[in-house]
């Protein structure tokens, strides 16, 4: 991507600048507190190397200069704040969110940064921002003539390209909750609006998109301690356009699925409950089948649904052998079974509206939740020792018949193409291939070893055979996503003669969590290349055309995590590899020595 085509909306501000400290007796500043952040305060002394301060509430407090920042003087003035945080005097940390927290107090949830767009979650519905007369008003209004607005974004984005037959990227960043799948689909919306196709067409490329997300929502979002609905995926979305700028393909990419979450949550309950108010749970992973079984167990949310739909969800629930979610490994972790203001079965239903939308037919529906019930059943297989040593066995007849379940289920439909048909002996055209039941508990206790002499099967004790199940479980959900993927971008369909496109970024943000599973880290992994891309695009660039035009300015100081990435991706230095082997070689000879000579 070429930073000069980016367009950034940033969901929570960073670190800016500490300004180049001019303290003196009056001066207005920015003190630490420890649980308000930051309070408003003035100086009024030095006692030797520390400044003596008051603050708004009139308490004195010594500080040292260095934790102390500038403020502006004419907040009171400006009740509402600036629109564009340029317009600050003083750009640093406390300037900015109290900016942004008295927009807030306003519902002005948006606010510039040069051409970065800051938004801050309302957590509440503004519709009156987001209907067509805002997009209308937006649609080719020079950026930063109007309120900030993520429309304004996405119509800066839609006239560059434009004008400069160039591609646009705009990338949606931010921790967990902070509301970039929100701020994506307005962007879609808005996109779908200056280039939607004519009226009259079929159902068109843009209301596909939109209309597969609630499909991709469902199989990949889960609940997290931030986020009832918190995407476990990163997804690029790419809206194709002919040259007249209507737009004429999708396609979406996803990425890093957090496929973990379909075997374990990622805390334990108590740790995260003495701290936060909502539990992390894993739910939306399967969360189809989990109202499935809600529906069957509750009869508060059968009475929720229409009689076809109850009727459909018990013969669902009764032919998958499903029970209430407590009952299932994989969903009982957390103890929870519903969202509030969520209705189980509603999302059930939304979900098989999507895949009607998107074209999946009716057999592959009952593939995946086949599939999906299988992976419930899988969860449920316990292992107990084996009479050889270092070997298990299924546990009990529970876990018995769960086993038979999932490979009953595990079935695959093969349609043979005439020239495989004709080569072979079939009877049939179409073939249901049932999973061995045999095979599968052979895959899930042992592991065979390819040798040069042949190969070797290794067997495998209790604890490393659930680590099999649960390797299993978690394929083949990240494999049915991926399936899924595909099936919206051929429904979508993607224009593959198209020479522009916008695409949209919305990465899941960054977490840290007492054990951190492989996983987070590639995905806080990537988010630091993308904040080391938003420093080189904001901070180093700029910094270098200045001192390419000999502008006298004073460097912004920013937190360059370029240390943090060389330390993950940048090879082991060769120095120190040499040094490793001659340090192996000189141990390897002395041992030789020792034992044998
Ligand atoms: N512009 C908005 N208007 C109204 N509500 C919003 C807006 N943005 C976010 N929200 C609310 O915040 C919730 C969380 O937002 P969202 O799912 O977009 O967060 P996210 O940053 O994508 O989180 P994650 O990284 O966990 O997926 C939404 O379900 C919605 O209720």
């Amino acid at each position: 991507m070429n930073p000069n085509e980016m367009g950034f909306v940033f969901s929570t501000a960073g670190i800016l600048e500490q300004a180049k400290m001019n303290l003196r007796k009056g001066s207005k500043v920015w003190v630490g507190d420890k649980n308000l952040a930051w309070v408003a305060a003035e100086i009024t002394d030095f006692i030797g190397k520390q400044a003596q301060v008051v603050t708004t509430s009139g308490k004195k407090i010594l500080s040292s200069p260095e934790k102390l920042f500038l403020r502006d003087a004419d907040e009171d003035e400006e009740l509402g704040g600036v629109d564009d945080m340029t317009k600050l005097t003083y750009l640093n940390e406390p300037g900015v969110l109290y900016n942004l927290e008295r927009r807030y107090a306003l519902n002005d949830i948006y606010t510039y940064t040069g051409s970065i767009l800051i938004a801050v979650n309302p957590f509440t519905k503004l519709p009156h921002l987001y209907n067509a007369h805002m997009m209308e008003q937006y649609k080719g209004a020079p950026f930063g003539e109007l309120s900030p607005h993520v429309f304004a974004v996405a119509d800066a984005s839609y006239r560059a390209m434009m004008n400069e037959g160039q591609s646009q990227s705009i990338l949606v960043s931010g921790e967990s909750g902070a509301g970039k799948t929100e701020t994506t689909k307005l962007i879609m919306q808005y996109l779908t609006y200056v280039g939607g196709r004519a009226a009259g067409d079929d159902r068109t490329v843009e209301q596909q998109v939109l209309e597969s997300n609630p499909l991709l929502e469902a199989f990949g979002n889960a609940r997290t301690v931030r986020n009832d609905n918190s995407s476990r995926f990163g997804k690029f979305v790419e809206i194709q356009f002919d040259a007249s700028g209507r737009i004429s393909g999708a396609a979406i990419r996803t990425y890093l699925l957090e496929r973990s979450r379909v075997v374990q949550i990622t805390g334990s309950r108590k740790e995260l409950s003495l701290f936060l108010p909502v539990m992390c749970i894993w739910e939306g992973n399967l969360s189809l089948l989990t109202c499935l079984t809600i529906c069957l167990s509750f009869p508060l949310f059968l009475s929720l649904c229409p009689p076809y739909h109850m009727h459909q969800l018990i013969t669902d629930a009764e032919k998958y052998k499903l029970d209430h979610p407590s009952h299932f490994h994989y969903l009982n972790q957390s103890k929870t079974y519903e969202l509030d203001g969520v209705s189980s079965a509603e999302e059930y239903m939304k979900t098989r509206r999507a895949m009607d939308i998107v074209g999946i037919s009716h057999e592959d529906q009952e593939a995946i939740f086949r599939i999906l019930a299988a992976i419930l059943h899988l969860g449920n297989i316990e292992f107990s020792p084996g009479k050889e040593h270092d070997s298990s066995v299924v546990k009990d007849q529970k876990s018995s018949f769960h086993m038979q379940t999932a490979a009953d289920l595990l079935i695959h439909h093969m349609t043979l193409s005439q020239a495989e048909f004709d080569a072979g002996s079939y009877l049939v055209h179409n073939l249901v291939v049932r999973c061995d039941v045999d095979l599968l508990l052979a895959m899930l206790c042992t592991r065979t070893i390819q040798t040069r002499e042949g190969s070797i099967v290794k067997f495998l004790d209790c604890s490393a055979a659930i680590t099999s199940r649960d390797a299993l479980a978690k394929t083949i959900y990240a494999r049915l996503f991926d399936w899924l993927v595909e099936k919206i971008n051929k429904s979508v369909g993607q224009d593959l003669n198209s020479k522009i496109q916008i695409g949209v970024l919305d990465i899941y943000g960054f977490e840290c969590f007492k054990y951190n599973s492989f996983e987070q880290f590639c995905i806080n992994f990537a988010n630091e290349k993308l904040q080391q891309h938003f420093n080189e695009h904001v901070f180093k660039m700029e910094q270098e055309e200045y001192s390419k035009e000999e502008i006298n300015w004073s460097y912004i100081e920013f937190i360059d995590n370029q240390d943090v990435l060389d330390l993950i991706e940048k090879p082991v230095p060769s120095p120190c590899l040499d040094f490793f082997w001659w340090f192996f070689g000189v141990v390897s000879f002395l041992i030789w020595f020792l034992c044998f000579r």
